[in-house]
């Protein structure tokens, strides 16, 4: 999951840092055929559609094979709806294929010439806006249905911002109102629990499935099967964390998992109808628990399915009462928690911060473990005014994926602070301000950091010299900020890496 960041002045001499393979442009045709007169972004369009023109794109094939992977990050483009095409809105977006994805950023240069910072990010897969539930579903939760009838723990997380998708991927495609439960991750990988407990491998096991439906809002469980009521989470003798009084309900189909779906995702509609804000920022849970028949109360496997509370920023909430912010503080907490959990359990860490937070804590099975299996789908919108959501989301994913065991980054020098401590840090202060927002506040110290790098760049090749030495070591400066954001002083992580720079 490397991001690389491309300066403007190399566009033009077809760039050979970028890893998704370039053919030859071939502008002046696309250009004519996308030309419109009367968008308000011409210039940022066109020369969208000039980089766009370069790219090889390779499709993901349905053959491709999977690599089991303890933690997978995918991220999925959404396409355009009706407004946003009567708007004209400009796609920002581009995904070349084999885990790849290109964020086109508009930018202005001092003396205000257009310029695009085209942003590469890797992930295991990345989907385009023509990708269907299906295909989604067959590289990112299939791949962990088997490893609950192993004994494991399964988790699949839809993250990304409020209407980028991840109802839409979870709980299934919509038209207009109406959504078909069958076509969702949710549905999907219940078939696939049924196709399995019917098969002869796993008939001697005899299991039996169960499922519960719940979401977490501003800390607290609400049943979602059982008329909303109100839950607690806690953690009994043995350190298991229990929601108290969940309903587990016996399923023997995919159809009765389906109906049960239906019923919970009328909940959270009633919800959001009489305060929309409240159910888009809920997380919520479907989970499908497997039972030994011979001892009921003993659990051989969990899958549980979260569609994430929105990641968007205090600021952007329309509404800035005291509630929404503390709501606000609540999300971007447990989203934090997150991300340090999958952290650590890609690093094997000891010690897994699940405390912070009530969705960290009703999912600590999940983190611990060897066969705990793990999958995130960031999901993105495409237009121009989501771009800083993007953004946002991309580096929240890729962090999520740094550490993971394949990846170069868990070689970090020892000399870094350990990740725990600085977790605490990042929460003890969290919890300090009540309404720090803190996912906004590392996505600007990581801008920072990053424009100050790039200015260095350009700085430096303007006066001849190559820029290589600087890209290299971006991940790991941007690493040791986000180590140093532990005790929150931005302006000292950004002094010194300029420092460092120039
Ligand atoms: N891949 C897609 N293909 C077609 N339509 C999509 C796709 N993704 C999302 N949509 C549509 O976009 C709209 C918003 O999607 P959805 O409700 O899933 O977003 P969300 O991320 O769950 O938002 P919120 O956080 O507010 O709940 C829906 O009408 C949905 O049908």
């Amino acid at each position: 999951g490397r991001r690389k960041s491309v300066a403007p002045m190399e566009l033009n001499k077809g760039n050979k840092r970028l890893s998704c393979v370039i053919k030859p442009p071939d502008m002046q045709t696309k250009r004519g055929k996308f030309l419109e007169g009367s968008r308000a972004n011409q210039k940022f369009f066109e020369m969208i559609q000039d980089f766009r023109a370069t790219l090889e794109i390779t499709p993901l094939s349905t053959t491709e094979t999977i690599e089991p992977q303890r933690i997978c990050v995918c991220v999925r483009k959404q396409p355009f709806n009706k407004q946003e095409i009567n708007k004209k809105e400009i796609d920002v977006v581009s995904v070349p294929g084999k885990g790849a994805l290109v964020v086109h950023e508009p930018k202005h240069k001092v003396d205000l010439t257009k310029y695009l910072d085209n942003q590469v990010f890797h992930f295991d897969y990345s989907f385009d806006e023509t990708a269907t539930n299906e295909l989604v579903y067959k590289f990112t939760a299939k791949p962990l249905v088997q490893s609950i009838f192993e004994g494991g723990m399964a988790t699949c997380f839809a993250y990304g911002q409020t209407g980028s998708g991840k109802t839409h991927t979870m709980g299934g495609d919509f038209t207009g109102k109406q959504q078909n439960s069958a076509k969702g991750i949710y549905a999907l990988a219940a078939q696939d629990v049924f196709a399995y407990l019917h098969h002869r491998r796993y008939a001697n096991l005899d299991l039996s499935a169960y499922v519960s439906f719940f979401e977490i809002y501003n800390g607290k469980v609400y049943d979602l099967l059982h008329k909303k009521a109100k839950l607690r989470a806690l953690e009994d003798e043995r350190q298991q964390v229990q929601v108290v009084g969940l309903k587990e309900v016996y399923v023997t189909s995919a159809e009765e998992v389906i109906k049960m779906i239906q019923i919970g995702s009328s909940c959270r509609t009633s919800g959001q109808t009489s305060a929309n804000a409240n159910s888009s920022r809920s997380h919520a849970f479907l989970q499908i628990v497997l039972r030994r028949n011979d001892r009921a109360t003993t659990l051989h496997g969990k899958f549980s399915l979260v569609d994430l509370a929105g990641n968007e920023r205090g600021t952007d909430v329309s509404s800035n009462d005291r509630s929404t912010l503390v709501e606000t503080a609540e999300i971007n907490r447990s989203l934090l928690a997150l991300k340090e959990c999958i952290r650590s359990l890609g690093k094997n860490s000891d010690h897994i911060p699940f405390r912070m937070s009530t969705l960290t804590k009703v999912l600590r099975d999940s983190f611990i473990g060897e066969k705990s299996r793990t999958c995130m789908i960031a999901m993105v919108s495409p237009g121009m005014t989501s771009c800083k959501y993007t953004m946002n989301t991309l580096r929240y994913a890729d962090r999520v994926k740094e550490l993971n065991g394949n990846s170069k980054a868990s070689e970090a020098p020892k000399t870094q602070e350990p990740m725990n401590s600085s977790s605490e840090e990042v929460s003890l202060h969290i919890l300090d301000t009540g309404v720090c927002d803190a996912i906004s506040q590392v996505a600007e110290l990581e801008e920072k950091v990053y424009s100050e790098l790039k200015r260095a760049g350009d700085l430096v090749q303007e006066m001849g010299q190559i820029s290589y030495n600087i890209e290299e070591g971006l991940p790991n400066l941007v690493d040791h900020s986000k180590r140093l954001l532990g005790v929150y002083q931005p302006k000292y992580c950004s002094i010194c890496f300029v420092n460092v720079m120039y």
